[in-house]
């Protein structure tokens, strides 16, 4: 009762800008900047550089929308052991700002408008890849995994890599196998994401009897895992380029760049399990890996790009030739 009393003053006492902080907060909207980067990034590839800005757009928000509304009802069902741990524990719900039953209005508000704006200017399938996503994180990571098993995020972690298939869906219609590599590259990059940063605050999921990996099999092992994730990952990103050549040379480039660093991290948390900063510092590299890899594959996909590699490629083979000419073999 006290509680309630408490939580009902907290309320009233917020003005409407206080009351828009806490919608937008209860969105985890620095996470959607990511995911909608991913979403950006299949779009280019899918248009082949050239995408119908409205198209971008609509998508874009959709997608938005969309997860938002899947945060939002994590929120929602997490508010207990959200209120126990000290990152979480200031969120707009634990701490009495909204209400559970506002939250879930919010929530089915934000899907239903997601499901309508990609029905109507995209397509069907785009609108239901990006419903199944909020399913896939609501009922298989929330809900089924993310109190009862060690991996999780592994099974889970298949809701965040669903936004390229939407990106992708809402350009072609269809999803191709480039759609599904990309969506192989997100699964096999959460794990390393997410770990390390479950490395960092393994007391606090501790605490609340979430059994993540570092919890339940100690900080080496878990080093361990991350290290094979990482080895899995860097050759799925390279399939864009061969066999299925959607991507090329300045895409290759990025990825190998990127991927050494990775690489490099991983190996440093492996040599030592037990160094937060190793873990950190993986955790921030793999947000910024994932934010450049877009990068590379939205620059790889203009046709600018292609005129420019396709001139460097053409001169290339006009030397050779020419050196064939006047150097006998
Ligand atoms: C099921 C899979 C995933 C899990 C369990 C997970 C978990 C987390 C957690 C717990 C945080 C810290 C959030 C906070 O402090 O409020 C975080 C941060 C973040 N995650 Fe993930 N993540 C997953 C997948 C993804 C995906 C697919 C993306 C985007 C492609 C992503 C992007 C980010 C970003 C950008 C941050 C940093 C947010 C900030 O600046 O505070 N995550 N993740
Ligand atoms: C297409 C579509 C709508 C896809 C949905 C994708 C989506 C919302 C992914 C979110 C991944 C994520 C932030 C997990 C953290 O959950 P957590 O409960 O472990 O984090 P917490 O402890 O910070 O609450």
């Amino acid at each position: 009762m006290q509680d309630t009393v408490c939580t009902d003053s907290i309320r009233h006492h917020q003005n409407v800008w206080q009351v828009v902080q806490s919608y937008w907060q209860l969105t985890k909207p620095r996470i959607i900047i990511l995911l909608l980067i991913t979403t950006a990034g299949s779009m280019w590839i899918a248009a082949h550089g050239e995408v119908d800005p409205v198209l971008a757009l609509v998508t874009l928000l959709s997608g938005a929308l969309a997860a938002a509304s899947a945060n939002t009802i994590n929120c929602l069902y997490d508010r207990d052991i959200d209120y126990d741990m000290e990152r979480t524990r200031h969120r707009p719900l634990p701490s009495g700002r909204i209400q559970p039953r506002d939250a879930l209005i919010f929530a089915i508000a934000l899907a239903l408008l997601s499901f309508t704006l990609l029905t109507v200017f995209a397509n069907l399938l785009s609108a239901c890849l990006a419903m199944s996503g909020i399913v896939t994180y609501v009922l298989v990571y929330t809900h089924w995994l993310k109190r009862h098993s060690t991996q999780n995020i592994v099974i889970g972690g298949a809701a965040g890599a669903i936004p390229p298939l939407v990106g992708w869906a809402a350009v072609t219609g269809e999803l191709s196998w480039a759609a599904w590599v990309f969506f192989a590259i997100i699964f096999f990059w959460t794990p390393p994401h997410f770990w390390a940063l479950a490395m960092m605050i393994q007391k606090d999921y501790e605490k609340v009897g979430v059994p993540m990996l570092p919890v339940v099999e100690g900080q080496v092992a878990t080093a361990k895992q991350i290290w094979i994730y990482t080895l899995i990952m860097i050759p799925v990103t390279l399939l864009l380029v061969f066999p299925l050549g959607v991507m090329g040379a300045v895409y290759l480039v990025a990825a190998l760049g990127l991927a050494a660093v990775f690489l490099k991290k991983a190996w440093a948390l492996l040599k030592n399990p037990m160094d937060y900063d190793s873990a950190r510092s993986l955790f921030k590299y793999s947000i910024f890996y994932m934010m450049l890899l877009c990068a590379g594959m939205a620059v790889d996909s203009l046709p600018i790009t292609h005129q420019i590699t396709g001139q460097i490629s053409g001169a290339i083979a006009q030397h050779a030739a020419f050196l064939s000419e006047i150097v006998p073999l």
